[in-house]
């Protein structure tokens, strides 16, 4: 483990394969939950979305971000909050309004003046008819729709690996236990830009790239690129935040606020946020303009009928269940309609 990443555990995925023994899978898993445990972050190296693959993925989304606003709002996000796709532009989205507590109205009131700086696209699964995809025409970026499509499923073979460790790791009594209500087509595949932005604007807090959160689902996976600015709360010290810096083709992948809850609290689904890269050779000028960031998470998530109940592992007469059973398209939509209230034509679309 380097220096620089010596905050957020790696863990090598090599020895999680068809070739390796009983007893090195279970230690993968096994380092797998401890991460979890403890930090709800992990690096994950050695696992199978291909290099390549990821290269590919990354230039394409530079192409998508790099149109015109005008042919990118040819797929722009649905109004309101129920479908979750296609193209978000700048200040329609606003994770940081995520963080209020409903009942501290002005908390709220001053966290939703914050704008994020940042466009986005989602996919999902073409399967899903409660998510339909929001593509551009195809002449528009020829390519670009296929591509995503493989990438989705790419992205969700690995998930299901990471699922599985995960339940070994957990000490369920089947590896696959997440299997049936994991079939992939719940997940979410986001594609984030932050451009340029002036570090003073972010330091003065009138402007975020992405304001602290937590994720709602199963597991994330993260692609970033290697700008850095991705933090997380410190485990041990809430307040305060610690980098999470690139670490080239690793997946950053996080416990979510389901998994969490399923576990019963033994995982954490940890609070992180994106701010100014924390190395000064991403500035320029004397605006000290930040330099723009791409990132690919793939958010993971169950089937909408799936009941959201404490894990058989994960209680016992010391620990008592915590949550009650809830259904998780129920959940899911309480979270979205927190961060989603914006009718498009509030917002200033190319202003
Ligand atoms: O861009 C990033 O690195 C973080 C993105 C993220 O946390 C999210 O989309 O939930
Ligand atoms: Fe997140």
């Amino acid at each position: 483990m380097t220096a620089e990443t010596s905050s957020v555990p790696i863990v090598d995925f090599a020895g999680w394969s068809a070739n390796t023994s009983n007893e090195q899978r279970k230690e993968v898993a096994n380092q797998l939950v401890e991460a979890c445990r403890n930090v709800g972050f992990v690096y994950i190296i050695n696992h199978n979305v291909a290099p390549n693959r990821l290269a590919e993925a990354f230039g394409w989304s530079k192409k998508l971000f790099d149109l015109e606003l005008k042919q990118k709002m040819l797929a722009p996000h649905p109004e309101g909050y129920t479908v979750h796709r296609g193209y978000s532009w700048p200040g329609l989205e606003k994770v940081s309004n995520a963080m209020g507590d409903e009942e501290d109205e002005d908390l709220t009131k001053n966290l939703r003046q914050v704008s994020d700086v940042k466009e986005s696209y989602e996919i999902g699964s073409e399967s899903n008819r409660d998510q339909p995809n929001q593509w551009l025409p195809e002449h528009v970026l020829p390519g670009f729709r296929s591509f995503m499509t493989d990438f989705y499923w790419e992205c969700h073979g690995a998930a299901e690996t990471i699922l599985s460790a995960m339940a070994l790791g957990i000490g369920l009594s089947n590896e696959n236990h997440f299997k049936p209500s994991h079939p992939g087509h719940n997940n979410q595949l986001r594609l984030l830009h932050y451009p340029p932005v002036p570090a003073a604007k972010i330091e003065s807090q009138s402007a975020t790239r992405m304001g602290a959160h937590s994720d709602w689902g199963s597991i994330t996976m993260l692609f970033q690129d290697d700008c850095g600015g991705l933090q997380i709360e410190n485990p041990h010290k809430p307040g305060e935040f610690i980098d999470v810096p690139p670490l080239k083709d690793a997946i950053v992948m996080n416990v979510g606020d389901l998994m969490m809850r399923w576990s019963n609290d033994s995982l954490k689904s940890t609070v992180h946020r994106v701010t100014l890269p924390p190395r000064q050779d991403r500035f320029t000028g004397d605006e000290r303009m930040t330099r723009a960031r791409y990132s690919i998470p793939y958010f993971v998530s169950p089937e909408g009928q799936s009941v959201i109940e404490c894990l058989p592992s994960c209680a016992d007469e010391k620990r008592p269940v915590k949550y009650k059973p809830i259904v998780w398209d129920d959940y899911r939509l309480m979270r979205a309609s927190m961060q989603y209230e914006t009718k498009p034509e509030e917002t200033a679309v190319g202003a």
